[in-house]
């Protein structure tokens, strides 16, 4: 018997992950950086399907989300963390305390910055987060496609990130995927062995349940924009699954009457496009039929009240 297909761990009863042959590199790496630089876009690139919600408003990733990569040498398990900014309410206290303890309990930090603008202050606040741990950094310059033909000096602004550290460097567009074998190539080179974690197969460890909501919640971020920024959550309230068809049922929960009544637009338009958006994006990932069913429900404060947190699935995650 092929001693690297030979069942080693059981998870669930049924699942059985491989034993890693000898060399086998595996790990985890943190994705940092500031809001919009393109860490969820990276993500998906990587694993190859999408897990982490994008778009062009910045802050929309939430939780921290396991996108897993294997190929024949390694297995990677990439942490999306929120963008790392000077919190201003209870929700972004949560948001920015979980991606800090990220960085100290990962093998390697991927410090992403959008290389096509010059370097700022949110990307110094970060590099000084940085400069406390001992977990090796390596970092990534995206967005080469918008770079202009002499990027010398953007570049130099980030190199000097550094500061008296040793980073390795790689340069991508995450957009474009040039750039990502390299990309690959350094992270498997900082790896030290180790064996899988997960099935090789498996691409999030994330339940399809959090992914269906956050599907939602994307089409709400991208359809309503400045109106409705990031007060909003969405929480999956029912599945039901039959052979043709999956019927899914979701609330859509705002803080104020006001946004209720944008997100559900005149008429029912707004969430009926948000809803038809949304269901398009579910059943790519499920890979089905969907019926979605969506309700708006407003509950006042809910950033600030750490048990509607809680309920919402945001949570302190030390
Ligand atoms: N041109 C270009 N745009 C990119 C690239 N990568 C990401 N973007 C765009 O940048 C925006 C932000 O991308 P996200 O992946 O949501 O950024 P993020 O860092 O996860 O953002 P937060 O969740 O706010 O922390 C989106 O509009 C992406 O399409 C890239 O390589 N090139």
């Amino acid at each position: 018997m092929n001693n690297a297909l030979e069942s080693s761990q059981n998870i669930a009863g049924s699942i059985t992950i491989p034993l890693a042959p000898p060399g086998f590199k595996s790990g985890f790496i943190g994705i940092i950086g500031r809001p919009n630089v393109g860490k969820s876009t990276l993500m998906n690139r990587l694993v190859g399907q999408k897990i982490a919600i994008t778009s062009p408003v910045a802050q929309t990733t939430r939780n921290r989300l396991r996108g897993i990569l294997t190929t024949d040498r390694a297995q990677m398990i990439f942490l999306d963390t929120p963008g790392i900014h000077k919190p201003h309410h209870e929700l972004g206290r949560i948001l920015v305390k979980n991606a800090t303890n990220v960085i100290d309990s990962v093998d390697i930090v991927l410090f992403i910055v959008d290389s096509s603008t010059p370097v700022g202050g949110g990307d110094r606040y970060v590099a000084e987060l940085l400069a406390r741990t001992e977990t090796p950094i390596i970092l990534g310059l995206n967005k080469a496609d918008q770079q202009p033909d002499d990027a010398s000096e953007l570049d130099g602004g980030y190199l000097a990130l550094a500061g008296d550290r040793d980073w390795p460097v790689q340069k991508f567009s995450a957009i474009e995927g040039t750039g990502l074998n390299e990309l690959q190539d350094r992270l498997i080179d900082t790896l030290d062995p180790g064996p899988y974690y997960y099935p090789p197969d498996l691409v999030t460890d994330q339940p399809e349940r959090f992914i269906m909501g956050e599907l939602i919640r994307e089409q709400v971020l991208l359809l309503t924009r400045q109106e409705i920024p990031h007060s909003v959550a969405v929480v999956i309230e029912r599945v039901e699954e039959t052979e043709s068809i999956t019927r899914v049922f979701a609330a859509i929960n705002v803080e104020r009457p006001s946004q209720k009544g944008i997100i559900i637009g005149k008429n029912g338009s707004m969430l009926k496009t948000i809803g038809s958006a949304a269901r398009v994006a579910i059943q790519k990932l499920i890979e089905g039929e969907v019926f979605l069913k969506l309700f708006v429900k407003v509950e006042p404060k809910w950033r600030e009240s750490r048990s509607l947190l809680a309920d919402f699935g945001y949570r302190d995650e030390e």
